[in-house]
């Protein structure tokens, strides 16, 4: 199976029709990937906070328009990362949009765990209450969102809903880099799943970015690694290497669950 992970530098000098547009006309170069992976809010840029009001978009708005005609157009399954949704009837929410290679809606994934404690996105969306995960004809994915990736019970929760591939939209500041590729390798272990975590480049509010897209496979080997800036990282992976490595080292099956809670 061939990804490419495509990781966008978000920068304030650039107007967001402009990257949509730029955006698109990537995800096109990707005609022969099986997949494409796209950031967290690479519209916005995920510490925007102050413009997550004035550019949320409806679920089906103008990010969802664009990258529904590029995923048919290259024939891809594509990740579109996410967009700050503006659900009609309730709260802003961080939303990631997943299309078939017919630019169909696949799978929306509303993120679980908001960013900034009591500030920033923690404050300004609603969290998202589902966990998601979307069959492609290879393998099983499951989503999860930037944040997310320190939330090691949401994957297995993903794992448990039988997901292969662990897809991972970010927009993980530079700061807290080693933070992002060990969580990454983490996952890919202990879940014996593939990691797929596609970042941001640039600088935007002031925050600059990780860069530093990752692919990790079951037995946490790093298949490929980006650098800080705009890149698109292609990989090989062997969906099948799943299941072998969850058969030849069954940890998962030695999984002790309702261990009783300490009392007092
Ligand atoms: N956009 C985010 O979720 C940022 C997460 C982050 O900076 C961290 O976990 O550290």
């Amino acid at each position: 199976m061939r990804a490419s992970l495509l990781q966008i530098a978000v920068d304030e000098g650039e107007s967001i029709d402009s990257r949509r547009e730029r955006v698109a006309s990537l995800v096109r170069e990707q005609a022969g990937a099986d997949l494409v992976v796209l950031p967290e809010l690479w519209t916005t840029g995920a510490f925007a906070f102050e413009s997550f009001g004035a550019e949320a978009e409806p679920l089906e708005g103008p990010t969802y328009d664009v990258m529904a005609k590029a995923a048919s157009d290259a024939g891809v399954w594509l990740h579109a990362g996410s967009i700050p949704e503006r659900d009609p009837e309730g709260p802003l929410y961080n939303t990631s949009l997943v299309f078939s290679p017919a630019g169909e809606l696949a799978a929306a994934y509303r993120k679980i765990h908001r960013f900034g404690f009591d500030k920033g996105e923690a404050v300004l969306m609603g969290a998202g209450a589902e966990l998601v995960t979307v069959r492609l004809p290879e393998t099983v994915v499951g989503l999860a969102t930037c944040y997310d990736l320190r939330f090691p019970e949401l994957f297995r929760g993903l794992v448990d809903a039988g997901a292969e591939t662990l897809v991972i939209p970010a927009g993980w500041p530079e700061r807290r880099r080693a933070h992002w590729t060990l969580l990454a390798r983490a996952r890919a272990v202990e879940n014996q799943a593939f990691v797929l975590a596609c970042g941001t480049a640039g600088t935007h509010a002031g925050v600059p970015q990780a860069g530093h897209s990752i692919v990790v496979d079951p037995w946490g080997e790093v298949l490929a690694e980006a650098g800080a800036g705009e890149e698109v990282l292609s990989v090989e992976f062997d969906p099948a290497k799943v299941g072998a490595t969850r058969g030849q080292f069954p940890v998962l099956r030695d999984r002790v669950l309702g261990v009783e809670r300490p009392r007092g």
